[in-house]
């Protein structure tokens, strides 16, 4: 037998090992996804870090969808934001410090840990030879093992202690805008034959402006660094029970180091039904502002969004990006957030005509969503649907639209494994998975006939 015929051989044999009676999940009361039958999440945790309501029940346990809220340590992350547009200043670092200690800092305390942020934004030479030496083809990636090469470079990477897991959480916070801008920067260069710029970081810039001038030098303004300031924020924390989050909290219940546990969640949030639909979404809108003549015509859309649905156009994955959330039911908060800057962003930059072809297309995949999957779910645009717009408003290459989000949600991801780690009562993570095969004889090498 050939060595390449091998792999198809071996693949074959899992397509018939990996096949369920679909009435083997309901008989052993199976919560796939770890979802409920009617599709809330299972409650595995306790957590003062954030809340995402996007239902509430009625006396027959029945869910009643409801106008999504998120709040970050008990404040309600829209009146942060708003807060922060009022003062007219960047917030991402408060939040942070919120998130981080569980605490809004004072006036001296945030000068202070901003300044903490400062000093650790610059990488050790070693890493950022190596960003440059080794190269790469997805930031992701990069940035996944680039935090892992940051436990060669700590003298205490195995301690969890509290004092060292606070230390541990800053340094990531600030490391992270640095490794991805330099990790894009190479990449330009390298693929496509651009001038690399290596930028230091500066000190008197928020984390929003630091990343924008390493990314581009000095073509932004300061409502762009504002806007990306914004979206740092409310991409910052989403509870436990999202993908990556739960990782890294799985990870961390083992005891694992901090940079194995994080390098996990950036692998979570890579995946396009999570953190990588902002990528999807952009490719999609891109697709569909191809293939779709006339952006104003209902039935043109109608059409293309169902042959999307029926697996027939785009990536052929049958679904709509930035639509639909495990949690929230009739908005999800952010999304809204999104929407409005996106509308007030797209009017100034002239590019009002494709902010309504967006709203369009919201409206109508939900009505689509419903007539192919015959779901009796409110579902609504969520975070990922509208940030990639402002992205490219803000001439952000979409290489790094994921990135970004990790760039915030490392805040979220830190203060959940300093919980998980420290909470007096914790258990190593451990469901369970039913066995429904056969148990088998052993046969001896020289009677099988494969
Ligand atoms: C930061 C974030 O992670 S936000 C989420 C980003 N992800 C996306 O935007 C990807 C597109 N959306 C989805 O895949 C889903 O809506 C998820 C993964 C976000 C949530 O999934 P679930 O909670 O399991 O979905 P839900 O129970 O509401 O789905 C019911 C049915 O509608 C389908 N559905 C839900 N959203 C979509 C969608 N956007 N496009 C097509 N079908 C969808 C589901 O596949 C499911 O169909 P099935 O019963 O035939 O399998
Ligand atoms: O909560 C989820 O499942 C996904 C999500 O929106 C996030 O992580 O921001």
């Amino acid at each position: 037998m050939k060595k390449e015929y091998i792999i198809y051989k071996l693949a074959d044999k899992m397509k018939h090992s990996i096949h369920f009676d679909a009435d083997l999940f309901s008989k052993y009361d199976v919560k796939r996804g770890l979802r409920n039958e009617d599709g809330t999440g299972v409650l595995v945790g306790l957590t003062n870090i954030g809340d995402v309501n996007g239902y509430e029940r009625a006396s027959d346990g029945k869910i009643i969808p409801i106008e999504g809220r998120l709040f970050y340590r008990g404040y309600n992350v829209a009146d942060l934001v708003h807060n922060a547009q009022k003062e007219d200043r960047f917030a991402f670092e408060e939040v942070a410090a919120l998130l981080l200690s569980g605490n809004l800092p004072d006036a001296e305390e945030l000068k202070v840990f901003t300044d903490l942020i400062h000093d650790n934004m610059p990488l050790d030479h070693r890493t950022m030879l190596h960003i440059i030496e080794l190269e790469g083809n997805d930031v992701m990636n990069i940035l996944a093992r680039s935090v892992l090469e940051l436990y060669t470079f700590d003298e205490n990477p195995d301690d969890t202690s509290r004092d060292n897991l606070m230390r541990q959480s800053i340094e990531l916070v600030s490391k992270f805008p640095t490794i991805i801008a330099y990790a894009y920067n190479m990449m330009r260069h390298h693929k496509r034959n651009k001038s690399l710029s290596i930028r230091h970081p500066q000190p008197r810039l928020s984390i929003a402006e630091n990343f924008l001038y390493m990314l581009k030098g000095k073509k932004f303004t300061r409502l762009d660094a504002k806007m990306l300031d914004l979206l740092l924020i409310v991409q910052a924390e989403h509870g436990g029970g999202n993908n990556s989050t739960f990782t890294v909290r799985v990870t961390s219940s083992a005891g694992t180091d901090t940079y194995s546990s994080i390098a996990a969640g950036i692998g979570s949030l890579k995946g396009p039904l999570h953190g990588g639909a902002n990528l999807k979404v952009n490719k999609m809108i891109h697709y569909l502002k191809d293939e779709i003549k006339d952006w104003e015509n209902e039935d043109e859309i109608r059409a293309m969004l169902m042959k999307v649905l029926q697996k027939k156009a785009f990536d052929k994955s049958g679904l709509i990006y930035g639509i639909g959330h495990a949690v929230y039911t009739k908005s999800d908060p952010r999304a809204e957030l999104l929407k409005e800057l996106a509308g007030d962003l797209a009017k100034e930059k002239g590019r009002l005509k494709e902010y309504e072809f967006m709203l369009r297309l919201e409206r109508l995949s939900k009505e689509c969503i419903y007539e192919v999957k015959g779901t009796n779910k409110t579902i609504c645009a969520n975070v990922d649907f509208y940030s990639g717009f402002i992205y490219e408003l803000l001439a952000i290459p979409a290489e790094i639209f994921t990135p970004i989000f990790a760039m915030a949600r490392i805040v979220g991801w830190c203060a959940h494994r300093n919980e998980e780690l420290c909470f007096l009562g914790k258990r190593i993570i451990r469901p369970a998975y039913r066995f429904v095969d056969e148990y088998q004889e052993y046969i001896p090498i020289c009677e099988r006939d494969n």
